[in-house]
């Protein structure tokens, strides 16, 4: 009973082969170290595809959707020189946890680090990978990570160097959702008066790959969708994990999806967290795990069950009432037919609004001994509201009542160049109204539109305070991952309600996980710490991109007089642009 004749399989070497298909390497200069230059060629543009077997538009990058792994060593350089192929918009790419030391500009935000790159222009992103990890990239630049562009970017310890862990082989899961409605439909929608949401999505996708119009577990669960017929080689067929029994596997998982935040499990496999962020933790057992957009893991798991049976890997949504089917793909032991079935039905996720169970996972992140220590005291602490407001018909989110708005001119030019007109000088508020009822509807929606510029001193220890609250709606209060751009930082707690003075006593600076994106609970605050020293602009936002798009972001700077000759190309649009035509004049 095949339900699959030639099963699109990943194993572990597999994947590894096909990295040396994938990446386009013009030359191997070795530098210091054994370290590389690795070189790329993309080029983005639309594609028909059928990532969950219903034909569409996504973005790709050569052909490939998702886009190519980029897969390279600790200390390498990448050189990666973008092509626009759309047919009539800007692009560029942000390279999620990669901390774009000495290169700013290279970070892919639109608005914030570069301009836009225009239709048939090219664009090099040259940075250094400084760090082992499992990290991402996606389009940072309207709704174009619910488009389809992302891809992973694995980064291995440098050679001669090992893990603090041991493992047979590894697989790669990067977990993404989506809609049928195109990404600018989307963009228009919330930004219209009245706003109307996007919805959930129709789609979860592993590697890209889900099925919506079908189930492959149809009998199992109470789905009235209809038994997949796959071949195995379509676009939406999934991507199989083949393992040999009796052994480790490492498996990274990331999450670039626009909206869901999901639970994984593989059935019958108990899973050891390992890595959050491209930082090592403490080791911890789970049956299944949360996973937010802006987040990844490594996860070890033990090929120890029944070697006749296959089993499946789940993704299914948490956080919000789910109205989108489970996401899944097979693991097969080697010892059995790839195309069998598993007999036993999927994982079971918790509840979407047990929020307790996410609680006691996130919890449980803390980081490995003999990682890097938090300062013991900061020199400023901002402490964000997070509200959803209405403002001039619209609904959009603030934080301490602005709602980001991003400029014309990248940040990175303006304020390097100290652009009059080019950006907002005032500074955006420290705090909020002490009389603010987080628990509660707002009573006083007045929000403004602004790119406001928090500016830190160079080198200084900043707290912040993220302080989640009700949503225009009574009694609501949502997940919110906030990830930072340009920094890790380590997550020192988390709270109940309303944070007040004294609940800094109860932060932990004994094993706080260092991290690049960290989650609001619903009603809720969670402090994180971070140093100021990296010469650069630096987006910090909710990674749920369609409330980025309605303003739930800040904008840092630090250390401006520091940065380095900012390549041109970056810069060649709004007043920056003005100014070097001015100056060749
Ligand atoms: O930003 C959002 O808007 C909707 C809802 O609050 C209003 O329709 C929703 O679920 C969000 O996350």
């Amino acid at each position: 009973m095949g339900f699959l004749k030639n099963p699109s399989l990943i194993s572990s070497r597999i994947l590894k082969l096909s990295f040396f298909l994938i990446v386009f390497i013009v030359n191997n200069s070795f530098g210091a170290f054994g370290a590389k230059t690795r070189h790329f060629k993309w080029e983005v543009e639309y594609m028909h595809w059928a990532p969950d077997c219903k034909e569409g538009v996504v973005m790709g990058i050569n052909g490939q959707f998702p886009g190519p792994t980029i897969q390279a060593r600790a200390g390498d350089t990448i050189h990666l020189e973008l092509t626009n192929h759309l047919h009539t918009e800007g692009v560029v790419i942000h390279w999620h946890g990669i901390r774009q030391i000495d290169t700013p500009w290279a970070d892919g935000t639109a608005s914030i680090s570069q301009c836009p790159i225009n239709p048939g222009e090219s664009f090099v992103y040259r940075f250094k990978v400084d760090k082992a990890g499992t990290y991402f990239y996606h389009g940072h630049y309207g709704m174009q990570r619910s488009a389809g562009l992302y891809g992973s970017l694995i980064v291995d310890v440098e050679e001669g160097k090992k893990e603090p862990f041991h493992y047979d082989g590894e697989f790669n899961l990067l977990l993404s959702d989506l809609w049928h409605k195109s990404a600018h439909e989307q963009e228009v929608d919330l930004s219209s008066k009245p706003m109307r949401w996007i919805g959930e999505p129709q789609s979860l996708l592993i590697n890209g790959r889900g099925q919506n119009n079908c189930s492959l577990a149809a009998g199992f669960n109470n789905s009235t969708l209809s038994k997949c017929k796959l071949r195995g080689n379509e676009q939406c067929a999934p991507q199989i994990l083949q393992v040999l029994p009796n052994k480790t596997y490492r498996l990274r998982v990331a999450s670039t999806t626009a909206l869901a935040s999901l639970s994984l499990a593989i059935g019958n496999h108990k899973m050891i967290i390992v890595e959050a962020d491209g930082n090592y933790i403490q080791p911890f057992e789970v049956d299944n795990m949360d996973i937010y957009s802006g987040d990844s893991y490594s996860v070890l798991f033990t090929t120890n069950q029944d070697p006749s049976i296959n089993y499946w890997i789940s993704v299914s949504v948490r956080g919000r009432e789910p109205k989108t089917p489970q996401g899944l793909t097979i693991l097969n032991y080697k010892t059995t037919s790839a195309s069998k079935l598993p007999t036993l039905p999927p994982p079971i996720s918790p509840p979407w609004n047990d929020y307790n169970h996410s609680k006691s996972f996130t919890f449980k992140i803390l980081s490995q001994m003999g990682s890097p220590k938090p300062p013991v005291r900061p020199h400023r602490r901002i402490v964000l509201l997070n509200t959803q407001n209405f403002i001039d018909g619209q609904t959009k989110w603030s934080i301490n009542n602005v709602s980001l708005v991003l400029p014309a001119t990248p940040l990175l030019g303006s304020m390097k160049y100290n652009l009059k007109g080019a950006f907002d000088p005032k500074k955006p508020p420290e705090s909020f109204s002490a009389n603010y009822d987080v628990m509660n509807p707002s009573s006083n929606p007045n929000s403004t539109t602004g790119s406001l510029v928090y500016t830190l001193r160079f080198n200084t220890t900043i707290d912040v305070i993220l302080q989640n609250a009700n949503a225009l709606a009574a009694n609501v209060s949502e997940i919110h991952p906030w990830h930072l751009h340009g920094h890790d930082f380590w997550v020192l707690g988390y709270g109940e309600g309303r944070f007040k003075e004294g609940d800094e006593k109860k932060f932990n600076l004994k094993n706080p996980p260092l991290r690049n994106t960290a989650v609001i609970f619903p009603f809720g605050w969670t402090a994180l710490r971070f140093v100021a020293d990296n010469p650069g602009v630096w987006a910090f936002h909710c990674h749920i991109e369609p409330h980025l798009h309605m303003g739930m972001g800040v904008v840092f700077a630090e250390g401006v007089r520091r940065i380095g000759k900012i390549p041109d190309e970056a810069l060649t649009c709004g007043l920056t642009a003005k100014m070097f035509m001015s100056t060749k004049n």
